[in-house]
This record gives C-alpha cells, structure tokens and sequence, in this order.
C-alpha cells in the first residue's frame, strides 16, 4: 500500500498531455503492473515554485503502483490499435548496474568514459535477430544490447564495458516492429519498462524539471514523466517512452543551445581543474591536431575545453543546435555528426533523415513553430538555464511525426528573480544558453528546405 499521502507522480493525467500532432480518441485499457518498488514523491502534483532546488521528500513504498490515468494517453491509444501487448518487455534490457539510494544521487551520474570511436552505422535488424531468441534478461535484465551490434556475447562483456558510451545504437525491443532504441547518451542509463514507459537512472536535477514541466505549458512536448521508480536497488525517473507507437521510427536526437556545459562546472574547472584522459582520447579520434601542446604532454584535456572544442566543431557554436545522432528506419544508425557544421551539411543530414519527405518536413517545421510559441510562454523556460537538452524527433513511414524535449539533466533554475531570453548571446556570468536562437535557425532552416522542394 501506498504510504504517501496526497498526490504523488501518478496522479498525473496524461490525457491532458497529448501533444498537437496527437489527437486521437483517448481509450482506457486494463492498468499495467509495474513490477518494482515505486517511491512517490510527496506533492508532486502541487504546484512548484521556480528556482527551488530542495530536493521533494522521498517515501518508499513496496506495492506495485496503480496508475490510472497513465493510460489515457495518446500513446496508449496507438497501442490498442496496433495490438500489442502491454506487457511485452524488453528481452534484452540493461540491467541498471550501480545500486546507490536516492538519497546518495544527489548528482546526475556521469559515464566514466566515452568510446573514442565513430561508429559510423550498425544494423538493427542484425541485433534483432541476435535478441530475439533469449528472454533470460527480461526479468533480470542483464544484457546490453548496445553490444548486440558489435559483441554479441555474454553479461560479462557487458559489465566490462558498462561504462562507455557507445557509438551503436543501444537497441530494446519491445516488440518486432517496435523496439526501443537509445541513439546517443550514457549507455547504460535506461531501462524499458512494461507499459511503454522508460526508466532514467535518477538524477535529481532531473526529476525536478519533469515535475515542473508536468505543470508548464511546455508539458505537451516532454515525455509524460511519472515520478521515480526503483528495480534493482537503482532509482529511476519514470517517463513515457515516446517510441512505443510509431511502427520502426526514424529518431534524431539534436542537442540545443550554444552552450554545452554549466556555467557551474566552468567554475569548478577553473577551481579545480580534472584534466580527463577519456576526453583526450575522444578528441585525438576526431582531430589529433586539436590538443594543444600542455594537453598532450597531460595526454588529458578539461571537459568544458572538450566541450568547447566539440560546440566550434559542430554546429553548436553557429547554429545553436547539432545533430547528434540518427537511427532510420532500416534499422541503421549513424552518430558520425561531429563536424557536420554549416548549413548546407546540417540540411542534407536532415534530408536524409526524413528521406526528401515534404509533408513529414512539413510536420516537423510545425510542431517546432508550436514548441517556439509554448517556450516564449513558458515560466519554466524562463526561469531555467537548459543546456545539454535534446529535441528527440521521430516519425514513422505512416506519417506521423513527433517533437519533444528530452534529456534535463544540466537543466538548472535560476536564482530569483533573474530570467533567461535563450537569445542573447552568452556571456560567463548571464548564463543564456542559445536554446531559442538554435531553434530560431533550426525553423529557418526546414523553410528554406521547403522552399527548395
Ligand atoms: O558526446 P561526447 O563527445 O561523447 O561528450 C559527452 C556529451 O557531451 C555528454 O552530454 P550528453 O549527456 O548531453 O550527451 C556529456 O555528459 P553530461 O551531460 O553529463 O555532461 C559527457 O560528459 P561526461 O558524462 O562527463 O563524460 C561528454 O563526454
Ligand atoms: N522518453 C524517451 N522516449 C524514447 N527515447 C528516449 C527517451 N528519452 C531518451 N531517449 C533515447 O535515449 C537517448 C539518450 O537520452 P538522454 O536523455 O539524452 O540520455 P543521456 O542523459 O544519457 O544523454 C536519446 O537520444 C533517445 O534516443
């Protein structure tokens, strides 16, 4: 039983969060068992003041939660109509390594390491069929199935290699034509869950701005979030896993802003600086001219001089946004964007995402001009410093195509009253991040695409 009293995670009404490409008829369907310990978090459903940090009351409970509304959604409604099970889990999850309290994870975690590697594409059918025959994870989950496209072996392998971030695509199915596939980010970070959620290793800045934006105007353009669950001794934050009802997606994760690391770890850099070798590394793959002579005798370079480096060689630093990875619908995926800086190499990687598709273009160009008006208006946006933020973009060969802010993280409220444009340029000290400038030219650029067509 649950020992929360008063409002908690899932009495959110993800009804009421259908996003504008979205609107079919809501459906209730049977509620799912989420098989884990689930902690409610007190008085997230209360309205939270911006810029207030203090970390909400964590109470654990043992049952399964019941989570009525959830299934009001848009997502849900595909579900049925495809007719899938919900039940249907990942056969080859991650297993969620590490086993800190929430009260211990006070910080997001942080990949140890990064692959210096450029995969440039892997096949997903090709895991499928590596996946498909075992469901000994499903339960325990204990295989990496970012391996499955390169390694294709055993658990041991996995915990070897359980801290990098890896260039293949980490690949979940949750069923044949409907997997769940991770395209960039810390591998290892998530879980599938069994009503078409996600799980995201806890961060607790993180759960603070998905409880914000449950509130915010902007709440049509983030994944539902559902408080924070538990499997394995690891905290999660629980949210709507957005791939669930498109048939074999095509995903493109953009990072937003001109800005990639906090102003807060550029202080802590200059405090005390951590030369990190996994960064040289990463570097040298790319560029091994870039390390200036100190950071080659170091054979190690600071993460906001990587971060920095990675922003001038990319689009970040011109445009306000990258592209970081693409996963087709053919299953390959592609994370190969380091240097895909000027305009014309950013629109033929977008064309080739939506594959010269004008009206998938078209929806895209749409739903990003709503997500303009939504941010100009957003008390949320105003107040917070959003760096390292993702718009996750996904459309399927029956035309549907989605929008959404992903990945909050490095998402942190400003001391009150100061407030963000998003446009200014920045400079240290004003914390703008770019994120409305990058999303300015990204706009302009799918018009002129379309002009062009
Ligand atoms: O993309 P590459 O070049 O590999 O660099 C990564 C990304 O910038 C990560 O950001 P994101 O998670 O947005 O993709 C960042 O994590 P943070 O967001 O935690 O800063 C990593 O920092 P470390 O986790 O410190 O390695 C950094 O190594
Ligand atoms: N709610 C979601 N639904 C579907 N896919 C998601 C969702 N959130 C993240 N992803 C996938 O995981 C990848 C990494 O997400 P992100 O939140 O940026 O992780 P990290 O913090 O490890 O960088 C994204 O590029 C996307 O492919």
């Amino acid at each position: 039983m649950t020992k929360t009293p008063g409002p908690t995670a899932p009495c959110l009404d993800v009804g009421d969060m259908l996003h504008n490409l979205y609107r079919p008829g809501h459906q209730e369907e049977p509620v799912g068992d989420v098989k884990c310990n689930v902690i409610h978090t007190q008085g997230l459903c209360s309205p939270l003041h911006s810029g207030a940090m203090a970390l909400p009351e964590l109470v654990v409970t043992s049952e399964p939660c019941i989570h009525q509304n959830y299934q009001k959604n848009a997502f849900s409604s595909f579900r049925l109509a495809s007719g899938s099970n919900p039940d249907e889990e990942s056969v080859c999850s991650d297993s969620g390594f590490g086993s800190s309290p929430a009260s211990s994870l006070g910080l997001r975690k942080l990949s140890n390491s990064s692959s210096a590697g450029l995969s440039p594409t892997s096949s997903f059918e090709e895991y499928e069929e590596e996946c498909s025959g075992n469901n000994e994870g499903k339960q325990t989950g204990t295989l990496n199935c970012s391996l499955c496209s390169g390694d294709h072996n055993s658990i041991d392998v996995w915990k070897k290699n359980r801290n990098m971030v890896n260039w293949s695509p980490v690949v979940v199915p949750l069923k044949k034509q409907s997997p769940w596939v991770q395209v960039v980010g810390h591998a290892g970070n998530f879980q599938t869950g069994n009503d078409g959620k996600l799980l995201k290793k806890y961060c607790a800045c993180e759960q603070q701005c998905l409880q914000k934006l449950m509130e915010d105007v902007l709440q049509p353009f983030v994944p539902g979030y559902h408080g924070v669950t538990q499997r394995d001794g690891q905290d999660y934050n629980l949210m709507d896993n957005l791939l669930t009802y498109f048939e074999s997606p095509c995903i493109m994760d953009c990072k937003m802003g001109s800005r990639t690391y906090l102003e807060e770890e550029l202080k802590k850099a200059c405090k005390h600086p951590q030369p990190r070798a996994d960064m040289y590394e990463k570097m040298v793959a790319v560029d091994p001219e870039a390390p200036t002579p100190e950071e080659r005798a170091q054979q190690a370079v600071l993460k906001t001089r990587y971060m920095q480096w990675r922003e001038t060689l990319s689009s970040t630093a011109t445009l306000g946004f990258r592209i970081e990875g693409i996963k087709k619908s053919d299953g390959s995926c592609n994370t190969n964007f380091k240097k895909t800086k000027h305009k014309d190499e950013v629109m033929q990687a977008l064309e080739d995402f939506v594959d010269s598709n004008i009206s998938i273009l078209t929806s895209y160009q749409k739903r990003l001009k709503e997500l303009r008006c939504e941010l100009e208006k957003s008390d949320f946006f105003k107040t917070h410093e959003v760096v390292g933020s993702s718009l996750l973009f996904v459309h399927d060969h029956k035309g549907r195509a989605g929008v959404w802010m992903i990945d909050f993280g490095k998402t942190a409220p400003m001391p009150s009253p100061l407030t963000l444009d998003h446009r200014s340029p920045w400079v240290e000290g004003n914390r703008e991040d770019g994120y409305l400038w990058g999303l300015d030219n990204f706009i302009d650029i799918l018009t002129y695409m379309l002009s062009r067509h």
